[in-house]
């Protein structure tokens, strides 16, 4: 994206077999996604107000004070330049810093849209959309966040006043985690015990003002802090993650979010024929976010890490030629390649879960909801899934960078502290793999009833032949077939359910068995979400897509993101039958031949992400391939070379050397 100066990666660019510019389009998603991300992409670049590399040299509180600057900043440029919604989205995405915004846009405002009623949303969202008030949302407490219904902040209901009395009964009960909360919100949807008449009626929302509008100081009965650094300089640290206790603080009965169930003047709890579920909406919304925010910082790391494979040489000169460049090394390959089709992998599911999620929504709205547990099993899966393999992938990218990974202007340190809590936050990866086992093995249950699996589950309607059906591979090119790749992975998922469904039957108590075997239901949760991601990716492959060999390359990147899970997971493709030790010998041969046809595209593969250096903020993943000269300047920049003689020197290392002289002389 880059234009200027010596582009010392034109050769690899030259080598590349297909149109990068459609293929930019394809990243996107359209045409117009392209435009816009690119538009406001060098909007943000261009800008010094944006400048982010001064980040981890800085002290929290000035951190912390600089977002607050971005974010006022950012929106004044929403407001000057009438950004849509879209454009608005892509800023914050460019600006790369997580900010208490996030929780307002991303949370906040989503919790009332889908668990306030029509009246409640009139009065709320064009406060919030004008950000006359900023929200947060106050769910997980010091005691409990994976469990929502252990949650102990209580709301009872006053019929005196007409109130709620918001109360936090113990330490525990502190609300603890809540971005944004600890120093910006005004108001927060706050998660708590419903208690009406004495009658505890489980967790539900209330929006309550935390903070002054006049003078930010905390209401009455609040107490409101940050919780302190997080893991790394910078990275999540220009966040405000909140502690929060409330002391009998008193809010209007109208501010309890009841689209779910209401709560009469009279102290009538009403339930609506919402399902309750929906009180964990928001978090099925932000899980679907999660999944395309992986695709982008795992091709944000990949970028970075195979720009400089192509420009890191070691070994192998021949004859005073020049070494070999890293990205040439068959175990380079085996680890980066993989890394990059999963890129694009998640790029495609996450639209398609996009979809699926927005459908879902529209259902809602006419009462359907049939499909919330489809909705609830993939986002929680796929958020799982992805998040995880990009946590890792991160830290791979770091180490094929060598030791120049290491260094903070890698750009690979402050991704990955800023991204590790994406595995935690919005459900703990574990738990939500456990959330996907169940629904897994109500549908296995349901399997003889005549009761049909459909969407994510439609494959285990062909139980019969995928419990027992043989892997038709017999030549390496036949690993090439989308219908035998997806078979084996159908079958893999679906006997790794059955055989978990089996074993629980053997319990009395299904609780303590679903406790009792919880490892393997984890692994059958993730054999079904792999499948998705490859199913995803095969189907974006029907779509038509123009431009000459783009769609070759995403063919053979399918490949490889299938071939090496089925590598990487042989025993569970062997030990349940779906494939002979040879054919899994002979895709992995083909996996080695697929690495072969990447390697000439690998550059174009990541310029097709179309990200500004600004926004990688790499020195080792430049757009132009100047590494060297770049990490030689900028070492002399840090403030530890301000001086040539060290602070320090006088008080604690001349009296050091001064003593070893002393000793050496006696
Ligand atoms: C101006 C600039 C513009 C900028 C725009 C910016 C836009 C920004 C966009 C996005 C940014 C996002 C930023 C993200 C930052 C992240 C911050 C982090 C926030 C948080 O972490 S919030 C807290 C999250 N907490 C959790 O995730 C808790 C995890 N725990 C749970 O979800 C649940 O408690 C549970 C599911 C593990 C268990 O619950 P429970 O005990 O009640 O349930 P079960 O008994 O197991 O199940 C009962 C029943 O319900 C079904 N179920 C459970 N969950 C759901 C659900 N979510 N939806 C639907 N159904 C659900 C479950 O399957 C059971 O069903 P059955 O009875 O079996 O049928
Ligand atoms: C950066 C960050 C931002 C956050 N932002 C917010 C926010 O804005 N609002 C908000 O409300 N919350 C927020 N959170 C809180 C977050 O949602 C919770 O931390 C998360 O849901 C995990 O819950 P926990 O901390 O209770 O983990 P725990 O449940 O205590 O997990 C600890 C361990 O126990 C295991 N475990 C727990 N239960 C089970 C089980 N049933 N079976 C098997 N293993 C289990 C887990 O796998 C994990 O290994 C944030 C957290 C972070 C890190």
């Amino acid at each position: 994206m880059e234009g200027g100066g010596v582009d010392h990666l034109a050769e690899e660019r030259q080598k590349s077999r297909f149109d990068v510019d459609e293929m930019k389009i394809v990243w996107a998603g359209s045409r117009h996604a392209f435009e816009v991300s690119d538009r406001v992409a060098r909007l943000v670049a261009s800008d010094p107000a944006f400048r982010k590399d001064n980040r981890n040299l800085l002290s929290r509180k000035e951190l912390f004070k600089n977002t607050l600057r971005k974010a006022a900043y950012a929106w004044k440029r929403i407001m000057e330049l009438r950004l849509t919604e879209e454009e608005a989205a892509k800023l914050r995405f460019f600006i790369d810093e997580p900010a208490y915004t996030d929780l307002h846009w991303g949370m906040f405002v989503p919790a009332i849209k889908g668990q306030g009623t029509e009246e409640q949303q009139q009065k709320w969202l064009p406060l919030a959309y004008k950000m006359q008030i900023i929200g947060c949302y106050a769910q997980t407490e010091l005691g409990h966040g994976s469990n929502v219904q252990g949650l102990e902040t209580t709301a009872t209901f006053d019929p005196q006043t007409d109130e709620f009395i918001i109360n936090s009964p113990t330490l525990t009960s502190s609300k603890w985690w809540p971005g944004g909360l600890g120093k910006v919100s005004t108001h927060a949807v706050a998660y708590a015990r419903l208690i009406v008449n004495g009658q505890d009626h489980g967790v539900h929302g209330f929006i309550v003002q935390l903070r002054s509008l006049d003078d930010h100081m905390p209401l009455p009965g609040i107490t409101v802090g940050d919780i302190g650094m997080k893991f790394g300089s910078g990275a999540y640290n220009t966040m405000d993650n909140g502690v929060l206790r409330f002391d009998h603080v008193r809010i209007p009965r109208n501010q309890m979010l009841m689209r779910v169930l209401q709560v009469t003047r009279e102290g009538k709890v009403v339930q609506s024929d919402v399902p309750r579920q929906l009180i964990y909406g928001t978090m099925v919304y932000v899980r679907q976010t999660i999944v395309s925010d992986a695709s982008s910082a795992l091709s944000r790391a990949v970028c970075i890490a195979t720009r400089y494979s192509a420009v890191r040489r070691q070994f192998g000169s021949q004859k005073g030629g020049p070494e070999t460049q890293v990205i040439d090394y068959k175990t380079q390959q085996s680890r980066l390649f993989p890394l990059l089709a999963s890129a694009y992998a998640f790029r495609f599911v996450g639209e398609w879960l996009k979809w699926l999620y927005t459908d879902v929504t529209q259902r809602l709205q006419a009462n359907d909801f049939s499909t919330l547990p489809e909705a609830h099993a993939c986002t929680a899966g796929l958020k799982s899934l992805t998040t995880s393999a990009t946590a890792d992938a991160i830290e791979e990218c770091r180490k094929l960078c060598g030791g120049h990974g290491y260094l903070t202007s890698s750009g690979l340190p402050e991704l990955f502290a800023v991204y590790i809590p994406a595995c935690t936050y919005e459900g703990d990866n574990t738990v939500l793999l456990l959330q996907v086992a169940r629904f897994l093995m109500k549908t296995v249950s349901q399997l003889g009833s005549g009761k049909q699996p459909v969407g994510s589950t439609a494959y285990m309607s062909r139980a019969e032949h995928l419990m027992q059906c043989r892997c038709s591979a017999q030549r390496v090119e036949d690993w090439l077939k989308p219908d035998v790749v997806l078979e084996a992975f159908e079958a893999r998922a679906l006997r790794m359910s059955v055989a978990c469904a089996q074993n629980l039957s053997k319990f009395s108590n299904p609780e303590e068995g679903f406790a009792e075997l919880s490892a393997d239901l984890a692994e059958a949760a993730i054999a079904h979400c792999q499948l998705i991601v490859v199913s995803k990716f095969v189907e974006k492959l029907q779509q038509d897509i123009p431009g000459q060999g783009v769609k070759q390359q995403l063919q053979t990147l399918c490949f490889v993101y299938s071939l090496h899970l089925l590598h990487k997971h042989q025993g569970d493709f062997l030990s349940t039958g779906c494939i002979t030790p040879k054919q899994a010998s002979l895709a992995n041969e083909q996996l080695r031949s697929l690495y072969s046809q990447v390697r000439p595209n690998a550059i174009a593969l990541v310029d097709a992400f179309n990200y500004t250096d600004h926004y990688l903020g790499s020195v080792l993943g430049r757009y132009d391939g100047n590494v060297y000269p770049t990490l030689y300047e900028d070492a002399w920049k840090d403030p530890l070379n301000d001086s040539v003689v060290p602070d320090g020197y006088h008080e604690y290392l001349r009296p050091v050397l001064k003593q070893q002289l002393r000793n050496a002389r006696l």
